[in-house]
């Protein structure tokens, strides 16, 4: 199975590449120069020239502040490319795995959000990502979307790597206590499209395959939560630690509001393809160790 990963230096498309061989697969990464999602005339043949049994696109705009002053790109990269990738998927015959957020949702459920629920975006970076699922089921029929959340891992920005960067230098931190999620290790994710990359390679014309599916690490916690773990565990492991302090979203504001409820009910993904990704708390202590070894090793040289 020889799968193309459109994305090079991001959380997903570099734990794609790391578990790779584990699955028995051949990653091939593109990205920028040569493929730029921003502009769809060279997305087509740039895939077809790098050849594959099958796409994942794991590349995006992913500053979702940012992406408040700059919805315009956010929505070339993350509406119309997507939709361009999808389109050269069908075209090279070949299915299209994409990823999506918890950020389509506005958060006001009081339970976990199921694939049928209604979208609504609170910002700019939600709304793209919208586009995005909207374009790749338009352009593609053999596509799986997954909307995933809180993605970490030893790789790139994420709040793990935040959180850490952030203690070396502060005793306490006031971390938003009233926005639940699922903490989302990228290496769980990876695993967890390789099993689905099977199936759809094996079971080509199974239309139930395909689809819109949750797909985030399991159990839930809140951000100030997530925090107070992160740092139990650098603390026992001889890394970085502060005392964390529960706050409102009020008390922490930022240019694009977030969901109070992250949670995805992840049952359908279950039942269709067999994936259930792990604890959250189980993935985050190989990657907290990961990130202090790596600390160690920097400092070291
Ligand atoms: N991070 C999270 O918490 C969550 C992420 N997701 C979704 O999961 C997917 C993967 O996210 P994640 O791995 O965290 O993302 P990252 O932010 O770690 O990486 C994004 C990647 O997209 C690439 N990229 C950005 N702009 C372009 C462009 N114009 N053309 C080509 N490549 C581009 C970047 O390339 P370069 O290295 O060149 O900058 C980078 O490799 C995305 O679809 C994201 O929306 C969903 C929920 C949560
Ligand atoms: C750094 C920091 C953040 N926070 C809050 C702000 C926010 O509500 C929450 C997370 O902040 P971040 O900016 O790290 O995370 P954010 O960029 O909002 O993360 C999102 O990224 C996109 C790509 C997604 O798709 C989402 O699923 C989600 O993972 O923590 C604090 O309360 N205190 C702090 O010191």
């Amino acid at each position: 199975m020889r799968i193309i990963i459109v994305g090079k230096e991001g959380q997903v498309a570099r734990a794609l590449a790391e578990r790779a061989r584990a699955h028995g697969a051949q990653a091939v990464l593109v990205g920028r120069p040569k493929l730029d999602l921003a502009d769809p005339s060279g997305i087509e043949d740039a895939l077809i020239e790098t050849g594959g049994d099958l796409i994942v696109n794991a590349a995006a705009y992913t500053a979702v502040d940012q992406a408040e002053t700059d919805p315009e790109l956010a929505e070339a990269i993350n509406g119309i490319g997507a939709g361009v990738v999808a389109g050269a998927a069908t075209a090279m015959n070949v299915p299209v795995i994409h990823l999506s957020t918890d950020y389509v949702f506005d958060g006001t459920a009081d339970r976990p959000y199921r694939e049928d629920d209604p979208v609504s975006p609170l910002g700019a970076y939600g709304t793209s990502k919208l586009l995005g699922e909207e374009a790749v089921a338009a352009e593609a029929e053999d596509h799986v979307i997954l909307r995933t959340a809180w993605v970490y891992s030893p790789f790139g920005k994420n709040f793990v790597k935040t959180m850490l960067r952030l203690a070396a230098d502060r005793e306490e931190l006031g971390v938003v206590g009233d926005q639940h999620g699922s903490p989302t290790s990228a290496l769980d994710i990876a695993d967890g499209i390789f099993a689905i990359s099977r199936n759809l390679l094996e079971r080509r014309e199974d239309r139930t395959l395909r689809g819109l599916f949750h797909m985030t690490g399991t159990g839930f916690a809140s951000w100030a939560e997530f925090a107070t773990e992160i740092f139990a565990l650098s603390a026992r492991l001889g890394g970085p630690s502060a005392k964390v302090r529960p706050i409102a979203t009020a008390d922490y504001p930022t240019p694009a509001k977030r969901p109070a409820n992250s949670r995805l009910d992840c049952s359908k993904l279950k039942d269709v393809h067999g994936v259930v990704l792990p604890l959250w708390r189980s993935s985050l202590e190989p990657c907290v160790k990961r990130l202090i070894e790596e600390a160690r090793k920097e400092v070291a040289r």
